[in-house]
């Protein structure tokens, strides 16, 4: 029954580990010679040949310039791969190991979300790495770096902190320099690793530098499955490119939504008066902008990646944690996140800048709440703000949360696109089913 459920579970999102089919549920990872979490970045770190010394980064980079030669001129000189090449299953042994425990451990003793974005990112370019691999070089030639997380689906509420978790995942489509990664993640349940989360990332190859892009194997399907995977990698290309062309920063809302606006509109004026400025808020209801609550990180050397740039799972966690405390004192009871999704990191943040978060409700549907992370970042010496990503994050509160309603034109884009990624999410049908009565 629960291998049934679990092939489900994958089938329904398309992540079936590439040709292996059902021996995913029941095996212990530990048995195979799969990675365990903490091998996962010194892995990284041997890859790119990365120092451990901070005062050795600007040498280590030059070192790596030289690998330039390796770079391919074209796609079609580097062998085609397949997806079981890039294929990996890494192990956090939460259960089985107690002193790993901590690191991951929530005061309401559940799994730090922050953690697994951290690690999904870490194993998202090491999976890359895998597909990219270079039999000729010790080290790879690549830089590959996270440009997106298309989607995190979770599958269950909250994860135990004493149960095994095991993550899998492969290159599951590749463009020219970009390629997506598929990635699950299961929780031991009883002698069966269960499925809790989905994720999809792009991550791009840059040349060794980190300063143009790079050619990247191409991917050749071989079952049915994996063609249809790769289908829709292609199609979630497209999804993307229309996506960005109806954006609000591009294009007035649709006619529904302008519908909506100007009902919240008219529903905040104040009836004992004729104007249009004296705006009376209904009840029950929240203005969107008391919702908000921001935090400033200095981005210390520790948090840096392979190429001495702030990791992108660290922006990920503190942009995820400001979030979550957003909606637990926004709702007034504990929240969990339900799905992130299309979190663009649009400029690299250089070790030692000054990162500013800023968290907002955007947009709530019953016991709903989604919210929206804008980060900036400027160095120490200068006063000017650069957007790097925009978060956005799907959480259920305990109970019913009050509907946030926009002030200014501004307000009313960011709830409709809140309403939007809302939308999309497609966790959402499958917390109904597990949670029936709580959503
Ligand atoms: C050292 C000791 C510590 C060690 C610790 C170990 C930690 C290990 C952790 C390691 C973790 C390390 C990981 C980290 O932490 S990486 C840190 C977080 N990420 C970043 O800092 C990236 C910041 N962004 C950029 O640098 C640029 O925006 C990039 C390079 C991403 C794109 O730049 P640009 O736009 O100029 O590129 P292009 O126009 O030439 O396009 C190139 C390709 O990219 C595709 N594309 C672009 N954008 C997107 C998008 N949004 N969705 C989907 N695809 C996208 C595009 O279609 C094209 O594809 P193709 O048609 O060629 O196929």
């Amino acid at each position: 029954m629960r291998r049934a459920a679990l092939r489900l579970c994958a089938l329904s999102k398309g992540l079936l580990p590439p040709g292996r089919g059902l021996t995913q549920g029941p095996q212990d990872p530990r048995k195979q010679g799969h990675f365990h979490i903490q091998e996962v970045r010194d892995k990284l770190r041997e890859i790119v040949g990365a120092s451990t010394n901070w005062r050795d980064h600007v040498k280590v980079m030059e070192e790596r310039k030289l690998l330039h030669s390796f770079l391919a001129k074209s796609q079609e000189d580097l062998p085609p791969r397949r997806m079981k090449d890039s294929y990996i299953e890494v192990l956090l042994p939460l259960g089985s190991e107690p002193e790993l425990r901590e690191k991951y451990l929530t005061v309401q003793n559940t799994v730090r979300f922050g953690r697994i974005l951290e690690d999904l990112d870490s194993l998202g370019v090491l999976i890359c790495y895998m597909h990219t691999k270079n039999h000729a070089t010790k080290m790879s030639p690549l830089s590959i770096v996270t440009a997106l997380v298309d989607k995190i689906d979770m599958c269950k509420k909250s994860l135990s902190p004493e149960q095994d978790i095991k993550f899998s995942g492969h290159v599951s489509w590749v463009g020219k320099t970009s390629m997506e990664v598929k990635m699950q993640m299961f929780q031991l349940h009883g002698d069966e690793f269960c499925p809790v989360l989905d994720a999809t990332f792009v991550m791009v190859a840059r040349d060794s530098g980190n300063k143009g892009p790079a050619f990247v194997n191409e991917l050749i399907p071989e079952t049915p499955e994996e063609e249809e995977l790769f289908r829709q990698g292609e199609l979630n290309k497209g999804r993307r490119i229309a996506l960005s062309s109806a954006s609000l920063l591009k294009v007035a809302p649709s006619a529904q939504e302008r519908t909506t606006i100007h009902e919240m509109f008219l529903s905040t004026l104040d009836p004992k008066t004729i104007s249009f400025q004296s705006r009376v808020l209904p009840p029950g209801a929240v203005w969107m902008e008391t919702t908000k609550l921001k935090s400033l990180e200095v981005c210390h050397p520790q948090e840096r990646n392979i190429f001495n740039r702030i990791f992108g799972g660290f922006l990920m966690r503190k942009a995820y944690e400001l979030a979550w405390a957003t909606a637990c004192s926004f709702g007034g009871s504990r929240a969990f996140v339900v799905a992130v999704d299309d979190i663009m990191f649009q400029k690299p943040v250089d070790v030692g800048s000054l990162l500013f978060l800023s968290s907002q409700v955007c947009f709530t549907h019953n016991n709903y709440i989604q919210v929206r992370v804008h980060s900036e970042v400027a160095s120490l010496q200068s006063k000017e703000h650069t957007t790097t990503n925009v978060f956005h994050f799907t959480f259920m509160s305990e109970k019913d949360v009050p509907m946030v309603f926009p002030k200014t034109y501004g307000e009313s884009m960011l709830y409709l696109d809140g309403q939007r990624h809302f939308n999309s999410m497609s966790a959402l049908e499958i917390l109904r089913k597990e949670h029936p009565v709580d959503p």
